[in-house]
């Protein structure tokens, strides 16, 4: 099994490619079940989960080519011969629940492995189902499967989300576009990999209004075309290697970037003595002084601050002047990475869905064991920040959302190197 092995640095300078966002692909390439007219994604990132959505359409009957390196995916659901996503899939990455829409919604039943709870949090799919049945969908639980329905087609239906459920509105988005009649979907998530989810199924001929705000408004149409749609930016990946000179000093431009997918991480950025400026080519980042001074965090759905950020965060604050509370509204397990940041000398207390990080000096580097996808590269800007050596170890987690990520901080000068033990 592979680890990564960081050692503490000075300061970082020179640029770094972000990638088309794994969250924006996950959803767009289950969109090619919705039509059987090629679909091809640009500027797609070269990721496990990736594989792993690839894997599932492809065991569905489509064609899915992987062209440029990765950067490419073409698709073809001309032939869905396999209604059927499989458990031993499924369980492998939860947005594979996002099939379930496109599938019923094109061929009128669908069946789909329950996803399973996961390190972070329980995350059930009740959202989800509730709005594929107010769509007119039979849905039926057995043998940890969703038997979905819908005999005569969906149908446009009025879903008030409780909770602006990120996954939940997608499903419900792509669901709709081939649903006879109208579709409002009220409290929707507003995250900027729905609106790119909505400009794709536009270029696909959907009819959609209101991606981006809270009410969504689909009109379903008889049959959706083919399209070739570049993937937006990855902000959390963005977010994530913003902070690698906010930890180290330097200056590092992170190319692609762009301010409105991280206005709220950039408010918290600024507090804590960062400066950020836009470029005409992405965002470049530097500490205004040798120090980072607290902040207070709340995680919340989009535009609010990221809970796909909030493990960073705690890592750069844990070097910070002063005491930081972090809250987490989004999910109810998800300060894992606190007692692997404790093991590098940091003062956290957690209580309930709170954190209470106090700043020390210096950090001290530890083997540490990554437990989720941004635990693991928290613990990396940890040991950017640290005195000595950080081994991560259970690296295959930041493979499902990181490419490349020992050359990218090489390339700015960050002392990295992944080891096979
Ligand atoms: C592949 C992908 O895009 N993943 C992102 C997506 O996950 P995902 O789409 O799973 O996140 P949701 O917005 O659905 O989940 C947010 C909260 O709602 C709860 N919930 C969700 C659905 C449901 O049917 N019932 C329910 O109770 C979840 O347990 C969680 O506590 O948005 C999250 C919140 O920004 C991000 O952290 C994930 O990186
Ligand atoms: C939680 C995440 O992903 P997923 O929803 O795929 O588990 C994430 O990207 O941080």
């Amino acid at each position: 099994m592979d680890s990564i092995i960081v050692r503490g640095n000075g300061p970082l300078s020179g640029q770094i490619p972000i990638a088309g966002a794994k969250n924006a692909c996950l959803t767009l390439m289950p969109a090619t079940l919705l039509s059987e007219e090629p679909l091809t994604l640009t500027n797609a990132p070269r990721l496990s989960d990736i594989r792993t959505m690839t894997e599932l359409l492809q065991s569905l009957g489509a064609e899915v080519t992987s062209l440029a390196g990765g950067k490419v995916i073409a698709m073809s659901s001309h032939d869905i011969n396999n209604h059927t996503a499989d458990y031993d899939i499924v369980r492998k990455m939860r947005a594979s629940i996002l099939v379930l829409g496109p599938m019923l919604a094109r061929d009128g039943h669908a069946v789909v492995s329950l996803p399973g709870g996961c390190a972070i949090g329980a995350r059930p799919v009740d959202l989800h189902l509730k709005a594929l049945e107010a769509m007119g969908a039979e849905l039926d639980l057995r043998d940890g499967y969703v038997h979905a329905t819908a005999k005569k087609g969906l149908r446009g239906g009025t879903v008030d989300f409780e909770f602006a459920s990120v996954g939940a509105t997608e499903n419900a988005l792509m669901a709709a576009t081939l649903a006879k009649g109208t579709t409002v979907l009220n409290n929707a998530a507003r995250e900027p990999e729905i609106v790119d989810l909505a400009k794709c199924l536009r270029a696909m001929g959907a009819q959609i209004d209101g991606d981006g705000t809270s009410t969504i408004t689909i009109q379903g149409v008889d049959r959706l075309n083919g399209a070739t749609h570049p993937v937006v930016t990855d902000r959390i990946e963005l977010g994530t290697y913003m902070l690698a000179p906010a930890i180290c000093g330097g200056e590092v431009e992170l190319l692609g970037g762009r301010l409105d997918l991280v206005a709220a991480f950039c408010e918290k950025l600024d507090a804590a003595g960062v400066d950020v400026t836009q470029t005409d080519t992405g965002l470049k980042v530097r500490r205004r002084g040798d120090h980072i001074k607290a902040v207070d965090v709340v995680t919340e759905p989009f535009p609010g601050f990221p809970t796909d950020l909030q493990a960073q965060m705690m890592a750069l604050l844990c070097t910070a002047e002063g005491t930081s509370v972090l809250e987490e509204k989004i999910f109810e397990n998800r300060f894992m990475h606190a007692p692997e940041l404790i093991r590098m000398g940091a003062r956290i207390e957690v209580h309930g869905g709170h954190a209470k990080v106090t700043g020390v000096d210096r950090l001290k580097g530890a083997p540490v064991m990554a437990t989720d996808l941004r635990a693991s590269v928290s613990l990396i800007l940890a040991g950017l920040a640290a005195m000595g050596e950080t081994r991560v170890s259970r690296v295959y987690h930041l493979d499902r959302g990181y490419e490349h990520v020992v050359a990218k901080l090489r390339g700015v000068g960050a002392q990295i190197e992944r080891v096979t033990e």
